[in-house]
């Protein structure tokens, strides 16, 4: 015998109870033998609550709601039902309605609604809606009949939330099941104390009278029906990847349902749970899903965390003070305090100091509770001995759930880990030495990121996504959405790594999009929004959306923008730059960028700022942290000046190559920035910063290239034009050069803590000669590459290497976070 129960929202309009009885007959057919539980259709015990309420007030518009009930159950009865089936239902309806509307006009009298009236009001709702069904399914050719469960179900006079009498109520279900084969489409909720008054069975009741029977019964299965596929790991609506959990054992699933995990109200599994009968969670609108098993059974695979649950909004209380220490009774007086004024606590933490112990309640309660543990402790605080009771609110607990966790060392670290790594504080910590939950309490502004934060550190099997905030599509930034579009489904399909771009903006705009901006036409989309860029609106907007696992990407020159990292940085989100300017100009500030990172558990990533995509600032740490000492670094540090001098020969103009330079995008946007030694100097400040030398720009020495006129020039075009006038100089550099077998290049040296940056002319025996395109050759000469040195080279500048640099960078940080 299966026992099934279909809720509130699984019979709401007449498709969906067609839905039910196909399902059902799929069940009969397959010679399954089974009752079914109904709730009142989906909103109307609480239509029914109105109108008592309405009613009780002497409001008559209780009348229309009234009107309203019984024409809905009416219209679904005509839709649902012919003859005969239809003239039976109706006038069994019509019975119900004729007493409802006498009952409602008594309440309308003499102005009052006791809990026992209302609970008499409220079965309407579950006598209707099984009374209805029951006959669907005897015109879709079942053998069903209608069970009140006031027959079957006994409970003490408490009406509104009735006690069931066990022993009696397994009696009569037995008898009943006894005596009539059908199939009973059985009323939840509903149930009757001694006399035949109607009383209710309180929260998750329909859910309950299906366990009652199943326990009654002693059957094979209980099926909980509802709008959901089982009990999911968290939250779908704050946690996009949260999945069913297949499996899980008794303890799990009320833990889960204590925290928010509506699927199931825990004392209702009760019955079940006692004469372990396992559980099915499935969908109504989805019923080929497989659902949720509840039952006493662990998993084969003993997933240590089942879910992530939370308690939406708390208030903590602290009592604490010198007085505490080592005195018994305390903690008897402070709940017991609280329990006498009826206040429920939902969480409690004490360290073993036992200088403090902290609670959470209800935000409604937090000020009462306060002034009743103040009462009792009111000599303690007059003499100093117990603080006031310290009261924090907007806090919300998070918790990770699962049985195995008791076997596994490890698992809080992931969870705080998971928690700092997105700048996410905790304030307390319990965990009950069942170990069958780890509850956190954090800032409510942080819940949904710390459930999605949490989601992904325990549930790896699933994508892990980073959320991108990108602030300049250039060159540089234009081919790294290109790059991300374009690897998208390889890096979800063989790295599970989801890259979502959240924030978009150029100079002028700024767009956002929590769900990923589709890169298909960021362009358009960026150019149609109506928000002026500001970097401080920019930050503002990425700090307040706290996601989780969060990256900035600069791809501006921009020195306002760096101004901005070290705020980004604490906000406990990532940076990956090519941008020179924040970890070249002060070295305090660069100093400050590193330590906010590492306060944050976070990556500030530049790699890109020396060499573009080449590893340099990579392989020069690898030497460092590995216990090597550089000596000496020479370097061609431009990518475009190396491209420049590289394809300078006698007989082309200098100025043509600059152009030229500067259309394959190895130039800064302004290409001064190369030829008068800035980018090259930026590049070596940090070179020697890494090396662990405070460097500043004003010691590096720079031997200028550029003729003062091209210099001072106002603009990037009027730049253009003097250097023309200035081919000549230059030819005649080459070709003194030429006529010493040599080749000039813009050399980058540091050694004994002097830097220094000029124009070298090389010969065939020098490495630097051998140069091509847009190279990049560091020389890193140390301890241990003292004879041959170690030397990294390739191209240094380029839209395509550049961006790919970023683009691993992104990974790094995806991977490092989650
Ligand atoms: N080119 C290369 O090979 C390499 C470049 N880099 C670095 O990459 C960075 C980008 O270079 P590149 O792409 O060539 O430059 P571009 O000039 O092509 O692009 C710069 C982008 O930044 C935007 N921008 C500028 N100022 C602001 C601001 N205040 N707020 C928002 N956005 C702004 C621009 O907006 P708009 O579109 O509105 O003008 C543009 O989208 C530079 O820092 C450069 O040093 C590093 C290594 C190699
Ligand atoms: N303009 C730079 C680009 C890389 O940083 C260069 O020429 O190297
Ligand atoms: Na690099």
């Amino acid at each position: 015998m299966k026992v099934l129960k279909f809720g509130g929202s699984s019979v709401g309009t007449p498709d969906r109870i067609r839905g039910i009885v196909a399902i059902l007959k799929s069940y009969a057919d397959r010679g399954d033998h089974f009752t079914v539980v109904f709730s009142a259709f989906g909103g109307v015990t609480d239509s029914l609550i109105t109108m008592g309420g309405l009613a009780a007030k002497g409001d008559e518009s209780y009348y229309e709601h009234f009107l309203a009930f019984s024409k809905r159950h009416l219209d679904a009865a005509r839709d649902l039902l012919q003859e005969p089936y239809l003239s039976e239902v109706l006038s069994g309806l019509e019975n119900n309605h004729e007493v409802l509307k006498n009952l409602l006009y008594g309440i309308f009298l003499v102005r009052e609604a006791s809990t026992r009236t209302m609970d008499y009001v409220i079965s309407f709702g579950e006598r209707n809606s099984a009374f209805i069904i029951a006959h669907t399914l005897q015109q879709a050719g079942l053998n069903a009949s209608y069970l009140d469960a006031r027959k079957i179900i006994s409970t003490d006079k408490n009406f509104g939330n009735a006690k069931v009498d066990l022993a009696m109520t397994y009696g009569k279900i037995k008898k009943q099941y006894i005596q009539n084969s059908d199939i009973q489409v059985v009323t939840g909720f509903i149930a009757a104390a001694k006399g035949g008054l109607t009383t209710t069975l309180g929260r998750g009741g329909s859910d309950y009278t299906a366990a009652l029977i199943a326990a009654g019964l002693d059957a094979d299965s209980l099926e909980i029906w509802t709008d959901v596929d089982g009990v999911m790991t968290a939250d779908p609506r704050r946690v996009k990847k949260a999945f069913s959990i297949p499996v899980m054992t008794y303890a799990e699933a009320m833990e889960m349902s204590h925290f928010g995990a509506k699927v199931i109200y825990p004392p209702t599994i009760q019955p079940v749970l006692a004469k372990k009968i396992p559980m099915w969670i499935k969908n109504t609108f989805n019923p080929s899903h497989p659902g949720t098993l509840v039952s006493d059974k662990e998993d084969d695979v003993r997933t240590p965390v089942k879910g992530i649950s939370s308690i939406g909004n708390i208030a903590l209380l602290t009592l604490q003070g010198s007085g505490l220490f080592g005195v018994p009774g305390i903690a008897a007086r402070l709940f017991g305090s609280l329990a006498s004024a009826g206040i429920n606590v939902i969480l409690i933490t004490q360290g073993s100091s036992e200088h403090s112990i902290s609670f959470a309640v209800q935000p409604d309660k937090a000020v009462k509770a306060r002034k009743q543990v103040e009462k009792e402790f009111e000599h303690e605080v007059q003499s100093g001995l117990v603080d006031p009771v310290r009261m924090e609110a907007e806090l919300s607990v998070v918790a990770i759930i699962g049985e195995h966790m008791r076997y596994l060392p490890g698992i809080s670290g992931r969870l705080f880990q998971a928690l700092g790594q997105n700048g996410i504080n905790v304030v307390a910590i319990a965990q009950g030495s069942s170990e069958l939950n780890i509850s956190v309490v954090i800032n409510r502004a942080d819940e949904s990121k710390a459930l999605n934060a949490l989601h992904e550190a325990f549930f790896l099997s699933d994508t892990s996504v980073v959320n991108v905030f990108m602030v300049g599509v250039g060159l540089i930034g234009s081919t790294l959405l290109k790059q991300i579009k374009a690897h998208a489904e390889f890096l979800k399909k063989e790295h599970s790594l989801e890259i979502k771009v959240v924030g978009l903006a150029n100079s002028k705009k700024l767009i956002f999009n929590e769900n990923g901006i589709d890169l298909d036409n960021w362009r358009d989309q960026l150019s149609a929004s109506d928000t002026p860029m500001k970097i401080k609106d920019f930050v503002e907007r990425m700090k307040s959306m706290n996601l989780s696992s969060s990256i900035f990407i600069d791809n501006t020159a921009n020195e306002q923008i760096a101004q901005h990292y070290n705020e980004v940085l604490d906000a406990s989100i990532s940076i990956s730059t090519p941008n020179k300017v924040a970890a070249s100009s002060g070295y305090e500030l660069y100093l400050k960028l590193k330590k906010t990172a590492k306060k944050r558990g976070i990556l500030f990533l530049y790699e890109t700022n020396v060499g573009a995509g080449l590893p340099v600032i990579s392989t020069l740490n690898d030497l460092i942290v590995s216990g090597d000492r550089i000596l000496k670094i020479e370097a061609v540090l431009s990518g475009s000046l190396s491209f420049i001098f590289n394809s300078f020969k006698p007989g082309i103009s200098f100025s043509s190559i600059v152009l030229e330079a500067q259309k394959r995008g190895f130039t800064e946007p302004d290409p001064r920035v190369d030829l008068n030694g800035i980018d090259v100097r930026r590049k070596l400040i940090i070179l020697a910063r890494e090396t662990g030398l405070p460097l500043e720009a004003e010691d590096v020495v720079i031997h200028p290239v550029l003729p003062d006129a091209c210099r001072n020039a106002p603009n990037v075009e009027a730049f253009f034009a003097e250097l023309k006038q200035a081919d000549d100089h230059f030819t005649k550099l080459a070709e003194a050069a030429a006529a010493e077998g040599k080749v000039l290049r813009m050399v980058a040296s540091l050694e004994n803590g002097i830097a220094s940056i000029g124009l070298q002319s090389v010969d065939a025996t020098h490495p630097f000669y051998q140069l091509s395109g847009s190279d990049n050759m560091i020389v890193f000469t140390s301890e241990r590459y003292k004879e041959r040195p170690l030397v990294v080279r390739g191209p240094g500048a380029g839209a395509e290497v550049t961006a790919a640099g970023i683009f691993s960078e992104i990974i790094k940080i995806g991977n490092y976070l989650n």
